[in-house]
This record gives structure tokens, C-alpha cells and sequence, in this order.
């Protein structure tokens, strides 16, 4: 009996330990099972993290189950969105880059415009002061590309290494930055002198200068032509003849300038610059061309530059009102710039030394090219507007040039409806550009302002 109660104890015991053994196994299993679950749903996490965040850590606080589901798709869902915001500031950066980088590449020349090849007899060593500016740069252009070695000579006042950057480099060009009421010593074969301010705004803005450029400057310039040799011209103006009283204009004619008034700075200064070319020629036997510059336009024209065909077609571009000074019957005959580069060449080449007019002989009123301007850009709804005068200015202008066509077999080519469209195309550039700066682009200034107008 005792025996049997022995054994039955003994078989309840293993049984109990058994199941012991398989509770403790299923318990086991189960945490297993449970930490592979969640380590599963963190690496898909952390898949879809890894290529913003690969350093994340894979583990985080366990949640359960259900709670973390929903905390997961949420996290998922909110990256997603910061994802593609980020998208879409990146691709406005690309874009401004790409922008920007079109400026860049469309100012610096893949090569050099072409140029001819001269033998060393032929070619000329030619100095260009005020080379940088808006007349002396096509003349470099048109220098440059006859073969010849050019000196650049400029003190940025007005002039911009922009408008002649596309030379930089270039084994026949040369710059120099440098002020000519200082003495320069160079080598030169001819001596093109076009340095000094021509707006009358900008000429206006230091008088002291004005004079100092053309008097000083002038000086320094021809003593250099006479020190080696070189042959030199003159960049002289319409503006020695003043408000004048003969129309149109010879050279025989003495002028009528106010010796006092704003302009005298300029008029006065290219009349001593005249004298003093005459007195170098007498004296010092320098060999002196002059030319009468009449008004001129054309690409390369600041938009800031403050003359008449600057300042209309910039406003007639933006549809602001055009501003005539005055009551607008003014007259002036306007040249564009490469028919004036081609008559001071012809001027350069010859052998006439007494000043020499040039400009176009086609005369409107102030008021007529206001609407011309107007009817040449398309879509303008810019109104004329007539204001106070400016004080001295010429009340009428016009070129005799007999002169130029019989010595220098010169006449201009240029209509003024071509002239005038190409340097609205210029300035439709420059105006994107300048707004492209400043933040925003040419088309969107457009938009804007047609929003605000309509
Ligand atoms: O916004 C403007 C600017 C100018 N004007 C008028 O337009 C006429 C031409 O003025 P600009 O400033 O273009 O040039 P100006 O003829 O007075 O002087 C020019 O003369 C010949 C060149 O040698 C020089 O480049 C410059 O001095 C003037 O009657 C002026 O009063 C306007 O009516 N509105």
C-alpha cells in the first residue's frame, strides 16, 4: 500500500514537471515571436528612413502594437510631405542656379569674335581712351576685329568693364584702368581720345571733372601724341555750337554757348579740347583729327544714362509716363552708334584735319520722337507728358554734314526706325537683366504689373 502511494507520488511529480517544462517553453515562444514582430515593423521603418536618416536608432520605447501602428503611419505620412516640400525648394534653387548660370555663360564668350590677321607693317598699335564706354566700346569692337593691337584706357566713371569684357584675354587687347588727367606713358601709332562724360546729367554731376577730362585730359593726350609720334583725334560735340543760331549746323560756324551756364563744363571744355588740338597741331606739329559728335544712340547706352533715348525708351518699356522736358519742340537729329564709329575710322583715315560734323541729318521735335518711341513698343501704354525746361537747352539741332560725304565719302546708314528697334531690343535685355537682380524676372515684373493695372 505504501509502496503504490509511493509510486502514484512520484508519477504526479514528473507529470507536474513536465507541464512546467512545455508552460515555460510556450511562454518562451511567445516573447520570442513578439520581439520579431516588432523588430520587423522597425526595419521597414527604418528602410524607409534610411536614405534621410541612416544613423536613426533601430530600436526605440516599445509601444503596443496597435498604438504604434497608427504613430508609424503617421510619422510615415508627415515625412512623406516633408520629403516632397523639400523637393520642391530644391527644384526652385535649381532653377535659380540654372538662371543665373545662363547670365554667366552668355557673358563670357566660348571664343572670341573674329578677328582679321595683319601683317606687322599693316597693323597699328591704337590707344582708346574711354574705350570702356558706350561709343569708345564699338569702336574697340570694330578695331579689334580689323586686326589691329588695342589700348583700353578708362577710369569707369561712366564706362563698364562689361562692354568690353568679350576682348579680356585676347593677345591684341589690352586695358588699363586709369584716370587721363594723370599723364599715361604708352606706346601708341594712333590715339582715339573719346574720354569723358556725355550725358548731360551725368556731366552736370561733377563740373569740375567735366572740365578736368577735357582740358587736363586733353593736354596729357596730346602731349603723348607728340612724344611718340602717334596720329591723334578728338571726340568733340554738337555742343560747341550751343542753342544755335544758324540751322542746321556747319563747322564755319563759331556757336553760341553760355560761358556760365550748367553746360559750360562740357561745351566750353570741348572747345578749349578744339583749341588745344589746333595749338598742338601749329605748335608741336602733331597731326589732329576732330570730330563734331551730334547725338547718338544705340546699344550699350546705360539704362540710367539720363539722355533723351535712354529715358523714353526705358519708360515706354515699363509703360510709365514719358517725360518730355519742356514743351517738347525742341529738335535733335539722332546718329546710331555704328554709323558714328564708321565716320570717325573714315575721319581717322583720311587726310582732312579741320573738325568734321557727324551725326545723322534726319530732325524730329522732342515731341515726335516721344511717339515714335511709344508706337515702337508693342503693347506700350505709357502717356506723354510735357514738364518743366531744362535751362540752356538747345532749341534746335541738326548736322551739315557736306563735309564728311565729300571728305570722307561718309553718309549714315542707319534709319532711325532700325536704329531705334535694336536698341529696344537692348534695353528689353538690360531690363530683364536689372529686374532678374533684384529678385525677380522680366516676365514676372510684367505679370505683377498687369495684375496690379487690371
Ligand atoms: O527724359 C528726357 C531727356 C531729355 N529730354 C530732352 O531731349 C533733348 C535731348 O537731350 P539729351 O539729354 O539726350 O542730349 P542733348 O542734346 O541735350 O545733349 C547731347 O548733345 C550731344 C552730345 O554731344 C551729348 O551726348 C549730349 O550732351 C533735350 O531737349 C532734352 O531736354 C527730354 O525731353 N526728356
Amino acid at each position: 500500500m505504501i509502496r503504490q502511494s509511493l509510486k502514484f507520488r512520484k508519477t504526479v511529480s514528473i507529470i507536474c514537471i513536465i507541464v512546467l517544462i512545455v508552460f515555460i517553453f510556450l511562454v518562451l515562444n511567445k516573447d520570442k515571436n513578439y520581439d520579431i514582430q516588432i523588430e520587423n515593423s522597425h526595419s521597414e521603418d527604418a528602410q524607409a528612413l534610411s536614405y534621410r536618416d541612416f544613423n536613426r536608432p533601430k530600436k526605440d520605447i516599445i509601444v503596443p502594437r496597435e498604438q504604434s501602428n497608427i504613430m508609424d503611419s503617421n510619422s510615415v505620412k508627415e515625412e512623406k510631405d516633408n520629403t516632397k516640400q523639400e523637393l520642391l525648394d530644391a527644384k526652385a534653387r535649381i532653377e535659380l542656379l540654372e538662371k543665373k548660370l545662363a547670365i554667366l555663360e552668355g557673358r563670357i564668350p566660348q571664343k572670341y569674335p573674329e578677328v582679321k590677321y595683319l601683317g606687322y607693317k599693316e597693323r597699328r598699335r591704337i590707344l582708346v581712351t574711354g574705350g570702356a564706354g558706350f561709343v569708345g566700346s564699338h569702336l574697340v569692337d570694330v578695331l579689334m576685329m580689323r586686326g589691329h593691337e588695342v589700348i583700353v584706357v578708362d577710369n569707369f566713371f561712366t564706362g563698364r568693364k562689361r562692354n568690353v569684357e568679350h576682348w579680356f584675354g585676347h593677345r591684341n587687347f589690352e586695358m588699363i584702368h586709369h584716370d587721363i588727367v594723370n599723364p599715361l606713358y604708352v606706346e601708341a601709332d594712333e590715339i582715339y581720345h573719346l574720354a569723358s562724360p556725355a550725358s548731360p546729367p551725368h556731366y552736370m554731376q561733377n563740373p569740375v571733372k567735366t572740365i578736368k577730362t577735357n582740358t587736363l585730359g586733353t593736354i596729357n593726350m596730346l602731349g603723348l601724341a607728340r612724344r611718340v609720334g602717334a596720329k591723334i583725334l578728338i571726340a568733340s560735340t554738337s555742343e560747341v555750337y550751343g542753342d544755335p543760331m544758324v540751322h542746321p549746323q556747319p563747322e564755319s560756324y563759331w556757336g553760341h554757348v553760355n560761358p556760365i551756364g550748367p553746360r559750360a563744363c562740357y561745351d566750353e571744355g570741348k572747345r578749349v579740347a578744339e583749341t588745344l588740338a589746333y595749338s598742338y597741331a601749329k605748335q608741336e606739329n602733331v597731326s589732329v583729327r576732330v570730330a563734331r559728335i551730334f547725338n547718338t544712340y544705340g546699344p550699350r547706352m546705360h539704362v540710367s544714362d539720363g539722355r533723351v533715348v535712354s529715358n523714353f525708351i526705358m519708360q515706354a518699356l515699363q509703360n510709365l509716363t514719358i517725360t518730355v522736358y519742356g514743351n517738347g519742340k525742341q529738335t535733335r537729329s539722332f546718329c546710331y552708334v555704328s554709323d558714328l564709329v564708321d565716320g570717325l575710322l573714315a575721319l581717322m583715315d583720311s587726310d582732312y584735319s579741320l573738325p568734321v560734323n557727324i551725326g545723322n541729318p534726319v530732325e524730329h521735335t522732342i515731341e515726335e520722337f516721344a511717339v515714335i518711341i511709344k508706337d515702337l513698343v508693342p503693347g506700350c501704354r505709357s502717356t506723354v507728358a510735357t514738364g518743366a525746361a531744362v535751362e540752356d537747352d538747345p532749341q534746335r539741332r541738326r548736322p551739315d554734314i557736306a563735309i564728311a560725304e565729300k571728305h570722307l565719302h561718309w553718309s549714315p546708314k542707319i534709319s532711325l526706325q532700325e536704329g531705334l528697334q535694336r536698341t529696344i531690343d537692348y534695353f528689353k535685355e538690360e531690363l530683364s537683366r536689372t529686374t532678374f537682380y533684384n529678385n525677380q524676372t522680366y516676365m514676372d515684373a510684367k505679370v505683377k504689373a498687369s495684375h496690379i493695372r487690371n
